[in-house]
């Protein structure tokens, strides 16, 4: 099998595997954004398997950060911390920290409610609760905050805007979440998160169960959200990282092999592991 070494990449990185030319960001910036989730010397186990070995990366506020690796290198497992979701589980065990605007998530200086009325997670399969359309995106509003029945009415319908959803429910608010499309249900899960005014949110394969126009309409949402929200992202797809994410990081064995710029990581990858997955060769 031959290996392409960076300097024999094409200048766009684009022709090896039908990429399209990566966001254009970081190091072409002269300021980069503030970090907001800083992840330092992160390493996590299920019992006595270790899954994430010694991370630290920098996610930046109003950027989408990627993460990308073949199956079972812990992408989805990285998520779930941010979120604390393994604390449920007495035999997980993580070492290291994360921080948020400076101060950890894993301590005692948030509490795990607090930690995700702030970082809020959009899992893989959409998963709206069996009830109306209404109240799946009123349902966190009603057990977090105390608001007057307008204002509920205002903040459902902010967050339906935002997801790009209202024009098409806004007649059938009533109707069952669970009668839209999977591309509709995606849009009314990250609804339901963004009405909780996180400050980041993860997406754990968010399209990887959507056809290719609608992956493209969360895609496009995801754009338009970007100004307000720090996006993490774990996908297969690498053309959908290479449009969407302003950083990405690839992860093997539980490492991060290499983390930047997308467009540098898809065109000059340092190492060789990377050059092998970003141009189709691994294995
Ligand atoms: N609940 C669990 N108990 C034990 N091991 C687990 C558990 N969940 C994940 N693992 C292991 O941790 C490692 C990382 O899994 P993770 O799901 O984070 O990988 P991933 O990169 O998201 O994979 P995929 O792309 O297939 O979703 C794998 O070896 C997996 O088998």
């Amino acid at each position: 099998m031959s290996i392409h070494t960076p300097s024999s990449l094409p200048p766009d990185g684009s022709a090896h595997a039908g990429l399209p030319a990566p966001t254009v960001f970081a190091s072409r910036q002269a300021t980069l954004p503030p970090v907001k989730l800083s992840v330092r010397n992160l390493s996590f186990y299920y019992g006595d398997a270790i899954a994430l070995r010694n991370i630290s990366v920098d996610l930046r506020a109003n950027c989408v950060t990627a993460f990308i690796g073949p199956s079972g290198c812990g992408k989805s497992t990285l998520l779930r911390i941010f979120n604390r979701m393994y604390e449920l589980y007495p035999d997980q065990r993580v070492e290291g920290d994360v921080l948020l605007d400076g101060v950890s998530i894993l301590g005692d200086a948030m509490d795990p409610a607090s930690v995700r009325a702030r970082i809020g997670m959009v899992f893989q399969k959409p998963t709206p609760f069996p009830m109306s359309i209404y109240d799946n995106v009123a349902i966190g509003l009603r057990i977090n905050e105390d608001l007057k029945p307008a204002d509920l009415d205002l903040r459902v319908e902010e967050a339906l805007r935002k997801a790009a959803l209202w024009d098409e429910v806004k007649d059938i608010l009533p109707q069952s979440g669970l009668s839209l499309s999977g591309g509709q249900q995606q849009r009314l899960c990250i609804a339901r998160t963004i009405a909780l005014k996180p400050e980041v949110i993860l997406l754990d394969e968010p399209c990887s169960a959507l056809d290719p126009i609608t992956t493209a309409r969360i895609e496009e949402t995801i754009e338009e959200l970007k100004a307000h929200y720090t996006f993490a992202i774990v996908t297969h797809n690498l053309q959908q990282a290479a449009r969407i994410s302003d950083f990405t990081g690839f992860m093997y064995l539980g490492e991060m092999v290499e983390f930047g710029p997308t467009q540098d990581l898809f065109t000059h990858p340092r190492d060789r592991r990377t050059q092998d997955y970003v141009t189709g060769r691994f294995g």
